[in-house]
C-alpha cells in the first residue's frame, strides 16, 4: 500500500444499523479503523461482532446508515479483489490437497501463472503449513484447515483482512505465530487487519479494540486507554468492568 495512504480510514462507520430476522441486531454503531492497523473485535457470544465482519465484507443483509470500506460504501463490486474475509467455516476443498486448493483460489483470484508456484508456497510457509501442502484437506486438524482458509486469503494481497476468530483451536505456538504474521502483514505491506476474538489475553496484541456488547459499542481504544479508563490491570478485567457499568445503566 502507498505509505502516504497509511492513517486513511479503511472503515468507517456512522449510525451502523443492521436487522436479522425480527431484531436489531447492530444498533447504530459509530468507529473508524485506521489503515493499516491490527484492530481486535472482542465481545460476548451473540453480540453481532459476525455480524458486522459480513456488513464490511459487503455480504450482509439489511444494513442502513454509513459503511465506507477502504474509500467505496461496503459491497461495491471492486472491493471484492481488495479483502479478504476469513469466516468461521473453512473455506477450502476437502477433496483436494490444501496446493491444489492455495493454486485453484489464487487462478480465481487472478495471480499470473509465472507467480502462482511462487506465491502459494510463500502463503504456505506464512501459516506454516509447507509440510502439509500435499495432504488432503479432508485429513487436516481443525485448526489446519482453518489456517489453509487463511493462506487461501493471503493469496490476493489484500489491502483489508477481516479474520472471524482465526486462533479457536490452535496452540499457544502456533496462536503467538499467527498474530507475528498480522503484525508482519501490518507492518510490512500496509494491510489493515481487523480480527475478532473471544480470548481476552489475545486483546493485548491489537493496537485497537472494538468492545461490542448487544450489539453496540461499548468502548473503542487501545488497549492502554481502556485499562486506564475502567482503572483495570487486565483488558478482560476492563472489558467486565464496562460490561457491568453497561448492565447497571440498563437498569436504571
Ligand atoms: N441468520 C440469522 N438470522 C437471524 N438472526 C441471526 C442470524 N445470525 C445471527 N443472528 C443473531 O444476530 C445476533 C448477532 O450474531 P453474530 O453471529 O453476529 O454474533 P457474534 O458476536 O459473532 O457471536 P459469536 O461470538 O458466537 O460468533 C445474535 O443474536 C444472533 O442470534
Amino acid at each position: 500500500m502507498n505509505k502516504s495512504r497509511m492513517g486513511e480510514a479503511a472503515v468507517r462507520a456512522r449510525d451502523l444499523r443492521v436487522a436479522r430476522g425480527r431484531a436489531q441486531v447492530l444498533k447504530g454503531l459509530d468507529f473508524t479503523v485506521r489503515r493499516g492497523s491490527v484492530t481486535g473485535l472482542l465481545g460476548p457470544s451473540g453480540c453481532g461482532k459476525t455480524t458486522l465482519m459480513r456488513a464490511i465484507a459487503g455480504v450482509q443483509a439489511r444494513v442502513t446508515g454509513t459503511l465506507d470500506v477502504l474509500g467505496q460504501p461496503a459491497g461495491s463490486p471492486p472491493l471484492r479483489h481488495l479483502i479478504g474475509y476469513v469466516t468461521q467455516a473453512p473455506s477450502v476443498y476437502p477433496d483436494l490437497t490444501v496446493r491444489q486448493n492455495l493454486e485453484y483460489y489464487a487462478a480465481v483470484l487472478g495471480v499470473p501463472r509465472v507467480d502462482l508456484a511462487a506465491r502459494v508456497d510463500a502463503a504456505l510457509a506464512d501459516v506454516d503449513l509447507t509440510a502439509h501442502a500435499g495432504a488432503l484437506t479432508a485429513n487436516l486438524s481443525g485448526g489446519q484447515r482453518s489456517r489453509a482458509s487463511l493462506a487461501a486469503a493471503l493469496l490476493g494481497s489484500p489491502e483489508l483482512l477481516i479474520l472471524d476468530e482465526p486462533t479457536v483451536g490452535l496452540d499457544p505456538v502456533l496462536r503467538r505465530d499467527l498474530w507475528a504474521l498480522f503484525h508482519r502483514l501490518a507492518g510490512r505491506h500496509g494491510t489493515t487487519l481487523l480480527i475478532s476474538s473471544h480470548v481476552m489475553d489475545e486483546a493485548d496484541r491489537c493496537e485497537r479494540l472494538l468492545l461490542m456488547r448487544a450489539g453496540r459499542l461499548l468502548a473503542d481504544g487501545t488497549p492502554a486507554e481502556l485499562r486506564d479508563r475502567t482503572g483495570a490491570e487486565t483488558v478482560e478485567d476492563a472489558f467486565l468492568r464496562l460490561v457491568d457499568a453497561d448492565v447497571a445503566e440498563e437498569r436504571v
